[in-house]
């Protein structure tokens, strides 16, 4: 293959057709699933979320042929692929590099892995149970919707936890208010967002109703890749159905729904929504927890870092130091306490769960001479 024409199948302009229903379908008999799965899983590039950023990287590799594939999802042995041929899978194999759910890769002819493309944004947390490494939870989203309801579940300090979390994945946070149909008074809410960022992104939903969902379409348009966090309760399933519509656009066209009403695919964590974007759930998204984040922490407190910078002494804990530019702020009234105490939790916090992994070894390495030292011991008191 020539070079003029290496890459043909990537750089095609035909558009693949979806057939994307309007109006979601009502109940699914296996005749129409069947033809859903044979019509609906072939997607073009962009409506997969294919951006300049991997066009670039693309132009660069030196492979004389291939085709772009994005990982769907992530079961034990196996990634489900979205490709402009329809759906594939990729055995998970030890010489390939750890993956996620958002990845995009090159395929050769045959299927086989040949690069994993630079991510633009990464979501990953510390491994549960032994493991040291971290788990990867996902990663090339356009958009977090951080999930808060209008009601005394609402907490600030969770919410800048949460921001720090998604700026430090390098992803654009947008703060989703539920139950706006409970709330009188939503601009006492607001206020408190808007005095940590004047611009941050804030919408208001009620997300029973999917007319007011609507208010959230801008940003799930064609290829955008969207994902939700946020406390238990706060309405993320709800917003997710009404997200998906009535009946889940899957990208697979496989439609299941369980007797909760919830809507689950077979492991699938890429899911098609009638506005052309893509919604991102996994449990891992769900279960995120703050940890070795500093440079998330700073960019959500960013005017408190560039006040520190103006402090008499480096090292400045913002106490009761002298020439300290904070608590000046503080004094004059432009920054609240709670933003300083709020700061210095969540370093000490992300720290602590950081450094939990570097105790982890440690704690192995001594628990491991103690066990020679008792074997050693024992063993010379056999032979004493
Ligand atoms: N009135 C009203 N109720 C809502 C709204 N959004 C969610 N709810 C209700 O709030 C409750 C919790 O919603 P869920 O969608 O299950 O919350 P969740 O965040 O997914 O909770 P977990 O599954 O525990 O993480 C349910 O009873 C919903 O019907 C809303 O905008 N308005
Ligand atoms: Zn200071």
């Amino acid at each position: 293959m020539t070079k003029s024409n290496r890459f043909a199948s990537i750089r095609s302009t035909k558009k693949t057709v979806i057939t994307q229903p309007a109006k979601p379908e009502p109940a699914v008999g296996h005749s129409v699933e069947k033809e859903a799965v044979e019509h609906s899983n072939k997607l073009s590039l962009s409506q997969m979320g294919w951006r300049v950023h991997f066009q670039h990287q693309l132009a660069g590799l030196d492979f004389s042929e291939g085709r772009v594939a994005r990982i769907s999802a992530h079961h034990r042995g196996q990634y489900d692929l979205l490709s402009e041929l329809g759906e594939t899978s990729l055995a998970v194999k030890s010489d390939l590099p750890p993956m996620t759910v958002g990845d995009w890769l090159l395929l050769d002819e045959q299927g086989n892995f040949l690069h994993l493309f630079e991510r633009d944004s990464l979501f990953s947390r510390k491994a549960a149970g032994s493991k040291l490494e971290r788990q990867l939870i996902a990663s090339n989203l356009d958009w977090v919707f951080i999930v808060s309801s209008l009601n005394h579940d609402f907490n600030i300090n969770r919410i800048e936890r949460y921001l720090a979390l998604v700026n430090d994945a390098k992803v654009t946070p947008v703060v989703v208010l539920t139950k706006q149909d409970l709330c009188d008074d939503i601009s006492a809410y607001t206020e408190q967002l808007r005095a940590l960022d004047s611009n941050l992104l804030i919408e208001t939903v009620n997300g029973l109703d999917g007319d007011s969902v609507q208010a959230l379409k801008s940003y799930c348009g064609n290829g955008k890749t969207v994902a939700l966090i946020g406390s238990s309760g706060v309405g993320k399933s709800t917003l997710v159905n009404s997200l998906l519509g009535q009946v889940e656009q899957s990208t697979s066209g496989v439609r299941t729904d369980d007797s909760k009403g919830r809507h689950t695919t077979t492991g699938r964590s890429l899911h098609l929504m009638p506005t052309g974007g893509l919604l991102l759930d996994t449990p891992g998204m769900r279960e995120l927890q703050l940890a070795d984040c500093e440079d998330g922490v700073n960019d959500t407190f960013s005017e408190l870092v560039s006040l520190a910078e103006q402090c008499r002494f480096g090292d400045c804990q913002h106490q009761q130091e002298p020439g300290c530019a904070v608590q000046d702020a503080i004094s004059s009234g432009s920054m609240s306490e709670r933003r300083l105490v709020s700061y210095q939790k969540l370093l000490r916090e992300q720290a602590l769960n950081g450094a939990s992994i570097a105790e982890k070894r440690a704690q192995g390495r001594s628990q491991s001479k103690l066990y020679k030292r008792i074997q050693e011991s024992s063993r010379s008191n056999k032979r004493g």
